[in-house]
């Protein structure tokens, strides 16, 4: 395992804060996690591939556990199923199911997400999530000290939300997904499409961590702000980006502190005009 004292995550953040950690460890193996998080001396702050995370903090004192670059083996498993751990990011997932001609991952072909955080999360788009291809999920539960697995129909998916997210403290390890053969072509030209759609809506001109907000009840969030007239708002460096208003980006140089504050600006807003309570989907850390 690979550990780094006063380590730099501006790379580490798909906002590109700049921030700074005492130390940061790269497991490799589920018994690296638990050698990690069963010495419960010093907490310890886990991240994925760092696209849904706000930095908050200039400096860190606890250390963190990254999972990005490291831990993603991916196995095939029979005609159709895939074991992947929990490091694997989704673009090297959905090649790998076009490279053995296996569809049902085209919508994550470029969602930015580590397949931990995408399970955690059930992340999703174009009305497809991870609970579509879930069978199972092993996760180090630090309570009992031990690798435990559950089925989905015990993860509890729903939009934006499982057991995982409601019991932080669990560590998502490694995944088994059933997908379907298909033609490669056909997959091939599905990733395309879904990735053109997502560009002609989504910015990509500076970093962000994609919506900020969930989707409340029977409502979008992007046209609320748009009518507010807030695209293009600014404090400090953070903007509310002028393709799509339920994005956040770092305009020029923000810090975790410009975006909390202008989060909370929206936020007002929104609720004084439409009565609407906006929930985060990010992580304020
Ligand atoms: N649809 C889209 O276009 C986009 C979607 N996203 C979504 O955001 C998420 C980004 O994933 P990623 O970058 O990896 O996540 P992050 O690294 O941003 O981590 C976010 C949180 O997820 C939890 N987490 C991550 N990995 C694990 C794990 N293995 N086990 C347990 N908890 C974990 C941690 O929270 P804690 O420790 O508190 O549990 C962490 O704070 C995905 O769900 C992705 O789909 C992001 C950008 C765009
Ligand atoms: C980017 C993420 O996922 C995205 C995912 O890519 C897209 C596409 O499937 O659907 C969700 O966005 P969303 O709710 O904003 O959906 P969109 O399809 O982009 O927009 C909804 C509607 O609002 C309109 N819209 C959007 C933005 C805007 O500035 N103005 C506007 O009018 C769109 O034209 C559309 O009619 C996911 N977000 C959540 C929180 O559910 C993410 O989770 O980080």
């Amino acid at each position: 395992m690979r550990d780094f004292v006063n380590f730099d995550l501006t790379n580490y953040n798909s906002y590109r804060l700049k921030a700074v950690c005492e130390r940061a460890f790269f497991p490799d193996s589920h018994e690296d996690i638990r050698t990690l998080f069963s010495n419960k001396s010093k907490k310890k702050i886990l991240i994925g591939s760092g696209h849904n995370i706000i930095l908050s903090k200039k400096k860190y004192r606890e250390d963190f556990v990254v999972f990005s670059g490291n831990y993603d083996k991916i196995e095939l498993i029979g005609e159709d199923q895939l074991i992947c751990q929990a490091g694997a990011n989704m673009k090297q997932l959905t090649a790998f199911a076009l490279e053995h001609s296996l569809s049902g991952l085209e919508v994550f072909y470029d969602i930015p997400s580590s397949l931990g955080g995408a399970v955690v999360m059930n992340a999703g788009a174009s009305g497809e999530d991870m609970n579509g291809l879930i069978v199972k999920v092993w996760y180090y539960n630090p309570d009992t000290d031990e690798i435990e697995c559950k089925d989905k129909s015990e993860i509890g998916f729903e939009y934006r939300n499982s057991f995982f997210q409601r019991n932080p403290h669990m560590i998502v390890c490694k995944a088994l997904l059933k997908l379907v053969k298909n033609d490669k072509l056909a997959i091939e030209k599905k990733m395309l499409e879904i990735e053109k759609k997502r560009w002609a809506k989504q910015p990509r001109d500076f970093p962000n961590s994609g919506s900020v907000f969930k989707r409340p009840p029977n409502k979008f969030v992007g046209p609320m702000i748009e009518e507010l007239g807030l695209k293009g708002y600014r404090i400090g460096g953070a903007m509310v980006s002028n393709k799509h208003a339920g994005f956040i980006v770092n305009y020029d140089n923000a810090t975790g502190e410009d975006i909390i504050n202008l989060i909370k600006y929206v936020q007002n807003q929104v609720l004084t005009k439409f009565e609407v309570n906006l929930e985060i989907e990010q992580r304020i850390i």
